[in-house]
């Protein structure tokens, strides 16, 4: 059942539904809505943040859903801790994402030990790392996918432009037999094929397709003088 899970996001494309603290689509049902648009776009799975809209999601769409939670906005706040990992299952997430990075968590726990009591209870886990260290480390741990989430974000990488085509290679050459998911700023279909050429597994795409009011802004600043 997990590996099909994984199987199921091979070659694929995986939209993250999300809206930020005080932003007009910040709603459960809100969220659903543009997951089952987005599902019925083709998208594989969705990736999803909150325990309202894993659970309204959940209830939503028939893909799997990448659930994770965030809390502040500084240091690690991509799932933090064991505590909300497990919720993150509980809420109806058949992945958790969580914070890869080497920095401290709020826990006290290390990304070892959160990632073996999680697969000692069954779950699957999508590693957010911020550069190839942290992804050595969640291959370590024995995470099931390894992605990019976190470069630029995390201090050790430039946050490039479009995707972070250098970490991700240097990832799927170090990783051949791990799933390598590309995300993070990836901005148009053509991006998309290019990371899929480069040997991601799948890709992430977020605020292209489901944030309109970064992409009005794009259209805004390509208008305006
Ligand atoms: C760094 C961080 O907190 N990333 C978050 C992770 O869930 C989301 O805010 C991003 O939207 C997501 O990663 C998709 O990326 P993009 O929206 O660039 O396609």
């Amino acid at each position: 059942m997990s590996n099909d899970v994984i199987e199921s996001l091979r070659g694929k494309l995986i939209v993250s539904v999300q809206a930020y603290p005080g932003e007009p689509m910040r709603h459960p049902e809100t969220m659903a809505q543009v997951a089952l648009a987005a599902e019925r776009g083709g998208a594989a799975a969705i990736r999803c943040q909150g325990l309202a809209d894993i659970s309204a999601i959940k209830g939503q769409v028939d893909v799997p859903v990448i659930g994770l939670w965030k809390e502040g906005h500084d240091g690690v706040y991509i799932t933090p801790t064991l505590r909300h990992a497990r919720a993150c299952i509980m809420a109806g997430a058949d992945i958790v994402a969580i914070d890869a990075t080497r920095r401290p968590r709020p826990d006290g726990l290390t990304y070892t030990q959160t990632v073996a009591a999680l697969k000692d209870e069954g779950a699957l886990i999508m590693a957010d790392c911020g550069s190839i260290d942290d992804a050595r480390m969640a291959a370590e741990a024995g995470s099931h996918i390894i992605s990019t989430t976190l470069a630029g974000y995390s201090g050790e990488r430039e946050k490039t432009d479009g995707p972070d085509f250098e970490l991700l290679e240097q990832m799927v050459a170090e990783f051949p037999d791990l799933p390598v998911i590309c995300e993070g700023r990836v901005h148009s279909p053509q991006q998309a094929r290019q990371v899929m050429d480069a040997g991601a597994y799948a890709v992430v795409v977020g605020t292209a397709i489901t944030h309109p009011t970064s992409i009005t802004s794009w259209f805004v600043n390509a208008v305006n003088k």
